[in-house]
């Protein structure tokens, strides 16, 4: 089981300033050690605090690239893509020279899309720097949702895919995501959350019971990366 280290903060500013500085110091390390950097983020609507603080770091952006760690199969018109969402909050100012590496692409379906996006995906350096995931309320992260049937392709820690197609029961959108093993080739592994109501998600995935019922547990039991949670109320 891997290490999980718990921070705690009054708010979400104190928060977003100190993963912000966290994110930082890994982007600074993986230019400093091979010239250039990989960032792995969530989407949804808990990173946009951080988005913007971390836009206003001293960062060589141009050696940076960044990805998501999932998307809805939406244009970037839609207020549901993550990416328009990425763009707005983080690549602006300096931020907008870092390379931006979508994993939507022009196919009608995600299933469509897997080849293309993974060759996308080759052009990140490996290991990430650093993943940042969020967590819905249901135990998903990424698009790792409970009930999919691509979940168990998608958790498989022997699959050669870097990305796969989700269609999440119910979801408005299918979605593409970054499989676990690729979501764990990285060096650090961030676990992002705000409100009890997730607090308490995050409780009981650290209880007994099926990965499937809560596929953040895929991240919390293994033991290639630790693991820090970020969480404020
Ligand atoms: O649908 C998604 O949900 C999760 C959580 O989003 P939030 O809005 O509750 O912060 C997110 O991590 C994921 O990237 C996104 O596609």
């Amino acid at each position: 089981m891997t290490e999980i280290q718990n921070h705690v903060f009054e708010n979400g500013a104190q928060l977003a300033d100190t993963l912000a500085n966290y994110v930082t110091e890994a982007i600074n390390a993986g230019i400093a050690e091979r010239g250039r950097a990989s960032l792995v983020l969530s989407g949804g609507s808990t990173p946009a605090r951080l988005f913007q603080q971390l836009a206003t770091r001293p960062i060589a952006w141009a050696d940076v690239t960044v990805t998501l760690t999932d998307e809805r199969w939406v244009d970037e018109t839609s207020e549901d893509s993550n990416a328009a969402m990425l763009r707005r909050e983080l690549l602006t100012g300096e931020a907008a020279a870092a390379k931006f590496i979508s994993l939507k692409t022009e196919h009608a379906t995600p299933g469509e899309g897997e080849t293309a996006c993974a060759e996308r995906l080759a052009a990140l350096p490996v290991p990430y720097d650093l993943v940042v995931l969020g967590m819905g309320t249901d135990g998903h992260t990424a698009s790792l949702f409970p009930g999919d049937a691509n979940l168990g392709p998608a958790l498989d820690p022997d699959t050669a895919q870097p990305c796969i197609a989700a269609n999440p029961p119910g979801a408005a959108q299918a979605r593409m995501t970054l499989t676990l093993p690729s979501l764990l080739s990285c060096r650090r592994l961030v676990l992002l959350i705000s409100g009890a109501e997730k607090r308490a998600v995050l409780e009981k995935a650290l209880e007994d019971g099926p990965v499937e019922d809560m596929p953040v547990r895929a991240l919390l039991r293994q033991d290639a990366v630790p693991v820090d949670v970020f969480w404020a109320p």
